[in-house]
């Protein structure tokens, strides 16, 4: 099944420090751009995010997993708008099978005027913020203003590899509607209802830019089909984010990055918890294949897609089951 194979390791402080020199910053870009043609995962070095606040937040996540069931439950995703807060082991679905998972999901809060939660669309709303572990709203949101400077660093990277201005996708991603998972995964064994529980995540690809994941130490859970379609493991790396692109980098890019498809089988002993940070374009943001893309390829793989409209067809379809 899965065999040793390493994921590329990228250091991005050319990036975080500011003396640094275009050639330097160029050299970078270029590993980022062989590692999103080859693999798109990699693990991302140098990103200037403390480490206190990295594992802290995985410390926080195991610690709300842990409350008693009716103290979770009163951040129901059904409270808000189906999306934010918190859903039940295995309450998510992918491809018909229950996931095994539970989690706490935050995305980036609309105000209650905003036209989108006028029309009742749906994805409006606040984000429901557990009061116990009492830091856990402070220390999240920290996390969240670092993630969104790495997210923008990064795709700063990412335009350079492709030949394109350093800040030439600032304008799909000044307003990301970003997307926090808080995960939480019970091992497989033991399961009373194995027919209709599939893995702990089902094979996916993710949905927008790029995820920034912050998992424990926990081995032989996440896993990343390769081109040759074997399954390999994306191990934890203590002080890195495993960095992968979604499904908006692949349009953009025109196939040249393609959203790799990765899972979650955990089988060992661990409560595992990861931490996946979405870093996403604008709601309204339109994608479509890149000039410089098309240059390499003129023929268009992908029509203009608008980010907000395919997230919401991939939400729409995690909860979909399964008589209870
Ligand atoms: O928990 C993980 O390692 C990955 C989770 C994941 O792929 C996702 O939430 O999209
Ligand atoms: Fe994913």
């Amino acid at each position: 099944m899965s065999y040793e194979f390493k994921l590329p390791i990228i250091d991005i402080s050319a990036f975080t420090i500011d003396s640094n020199s275009r050639t330097e910053k160029l050299k970078i870009a270029k590993q980022i751009y062989e590692a999103c043609r080859n693999v798109g995962f990699f693990y991302l070095i140098g990103h200037n995010v403390p480490q206190e606040i990295i594992d802290k937040v995985l410390k926080l996540g195991y610690e709300f997993f842990h409350l008693p069931e009716e103290e979770k439950i009163k951040y129901s995703i059904a409270n808000e708008d189906y999306a934010r807060g918190y859903q039940r082991l295995g309450e998510n679905v992918t491809r018909y099978k229950k996931d095994w998972h539970e989690a706490l999901d935050f995305y980036k809060p609309i105000p209650r005027t905003h036209p989108l939660v006028l029309k009742n669309l749906p994805l409006r709303g606040e984000n429901q913020w557990p009061e116990n572990p009492s830091e856990f709203r402070a220390v999240f949101s920290e996390y969240i203003d670092y993630m969104l400077k790495l997210g923008a660093l990064v795709m700063s990277a990412i335009a350079l590899g492709l030949g394109l201005d350093e800040n030439y996708f600032e304008k799909f991603l000044e307003e990301s509607f970003w997307v926090m998972r808080v995960i939480g995964y019970p091992d497989l064994k033991n399961i009373a209802d194995k027919d209709r529980v599939g893995v702990s995540c089902g094979e996916h690809t993710d949905y927008g830019c790029l995820t920034f994941l912050n998992q424990d130490n926990t081995k032989e859970a996440l896993q990343v089909q390769t081109k040759d379609g074997n399954w390999i493991n994306a191990d934890p790396l203590y002080g890195s984010f495993v960095v992968n692109i979604g499904d908006m980098l692949n349009i953009w890019t025109n196939d040249i990055y393609k959203s790799t498809l990765h899972r979650v089988i955990h089988k060992g002993d661990s409560y595992r918890v990861s931490v996946p940070f979405f870093y996403e374009p604008n709601y309204d943001a339109k994608i479509e294949p890149l000039e410089a893309c098309l240059q390499i390829d003129p023929v268009k793989h992908h029509e203009p897609v608008v980010y907000g409209e395919h997230l919401l067809k991939k939400v729409s379809t995690n909860f979909e089951i399964i008589e209870s």
